[in-house]
């Protein structure tokens, strides 16, 4: 990926009647980059990418490629642009002329369409004999390969993609998505990804985009937005996190409810009395501190274990402070705590594993 813009949009707005979709959004996305746009259902994901490929006229705001002003070309003439979608294809027709359609429809002769489609299977790697074989007879995650091949067909710069992946089985889904970052690595493509999954933004993209009510809250690399979210919405739509609201006292400590942050922490994060603040850590930060362990956490809270969840590779607890604030609490397997549902346990953590995350 290179710095280089291929898609710029700024001030978009899209307002369906009285209601607004999209509130003056801005976004620059890099030549080469792999953006997912992240967000709960009705945040407005679709409806920014119909306006980015043509199949819907904004209604103030403008839509740059390459520097160049699209937002008024038509759809048809957006050569660079194309959505992938899965369930389009044309069930009746061979893989070799689903692929091939797009080029058909420019006007391209039948051996170069054939030869380029071959080009293609190879690229998604599907054997050659696919050609002639009908989609019918394709399993799921073929059709989902032979989908992209179509879409790259035109040799497109960006590849939107809507939800691609979504109505696939766990396992199929784990291999497209490792296939999916394969092949931009091979092409060097831009890639818009739309998705409702958190893990399939985290394992794919460059840059995370998350979306709430028509605008954009935080978009950033995902170690970023996991760590450092600006937000109690990107912390929580962010997968499993424990937030405590801070109250800062004239002192310089900060109570959390069940424990308090010492001066020395505050001010780290550069908090004084009055500041509207949370206090947030992930859950595979915390640990169980018991007779073996070795230093003296920074942060520590009593509490009983009410629950425990087997997650295959990890166990995550739920545990109630003395205060009566729940916690979840992550360990890897090997490190599963020994005692009982019920135990009293004290549970420890650094000062460099908190982020804080400030306002209301
Ligand atoms: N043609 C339309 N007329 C009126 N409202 C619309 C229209 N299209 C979308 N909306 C509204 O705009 C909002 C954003 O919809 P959009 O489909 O972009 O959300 P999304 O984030 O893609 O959701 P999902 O994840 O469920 O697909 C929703 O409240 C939706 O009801």
């Amino acid at each position: 990926m290179n710095q280089n813009v291929i898609l710029q949009i700024a001030g978009l707005y899209k307002r369906f009647g009285d209601f607004t979709a999209l509130h003056s959004i801005d976004l620059k996305v890099h030549d080469g980059e792999f953006l997912a746009i992240v967000g709960p259902s009705g945040s407005g994901k679709t409806t920014l990418i119909r306006l980015f490929v043509g199949m819907d006229e904004p209604t103030d705001g403008t839509i740059w490629l390459r520097g160049q002003r699209i937002d008024t070309v038509p759809a048809n003439q957006r050569p660079t642009c194309m959505v992938f979608q899965s369930l389009a294809l044309f069930p009746h027709m061979t893989v070799g002329q689903n692929i091939e359609f797009p080029l058909k429809i420019r006007g391209m002769k039948p051996a170069e369409r054939t030869a380029r489609a071959l080009e293609l299977l190879d690229l998604l790697r599907l054997p050659r004999s696919y050609h002639g074989k009908r989609i019918h007879q394709c399993s799921g995650g073929e059709r989902q390969r032979v989908a992209l091949a179509r879409a790259l067909a035109f040799d497109p710069e960006i590849l939107f993609f809507d939800e691609p992946l979504s109505a696939l089985d766990y396992r199929l889904r784990k291999t497209l998505e490792k296939e999916l970052k394969d092949l931009h690595a091979r092409t060097g493509k831009t890639f818009v990804y739309i998705t409702h999954s958190l893990e399939e933004a985290m394992a794919m993209s460059d840059r995370i985009a998350i979306m709430r009510a028509g605008k954009f809250e935080q978009i950033a690399p995902a170690d970023d937005i996991y760590n450092r979210p600006v937000s109690r919405f990107v912390a929580e739509f962010m997968g499993e996190v424990n937030l405590f609201p801070l109250t800062v006292e004239e002192s310089g400590a900060a109570s959390a409810g069940s424990f308090t942050l010492p001066p020395r922490a505050t001010a780290r994060f550069g908090l004084v009395a009055g500041d509207p603040a949370t206090l947030m850590v992930r859950p595979e930060y915390i640990g169980f501190v018991g007779a073996g362990t070795e230093t003296e956490p920074d942060l520590s809270v009593r509490g009983r274990v009410l629950n425990e969840f087997n997650l295959g590779s990890r166990f995550q607890y739920e545990i109630e402070a003395e205060d009566g604030q729940r916690l979840t609490v992550e360990t890897q397997r090997d490190e599963r705590f020994g005692g009982a549902i019920g135990d009293t346990v004290t549970l420890g953590w650094a000062i460099d594993h908190c982020h804080v995350i400030r306002g209301e």
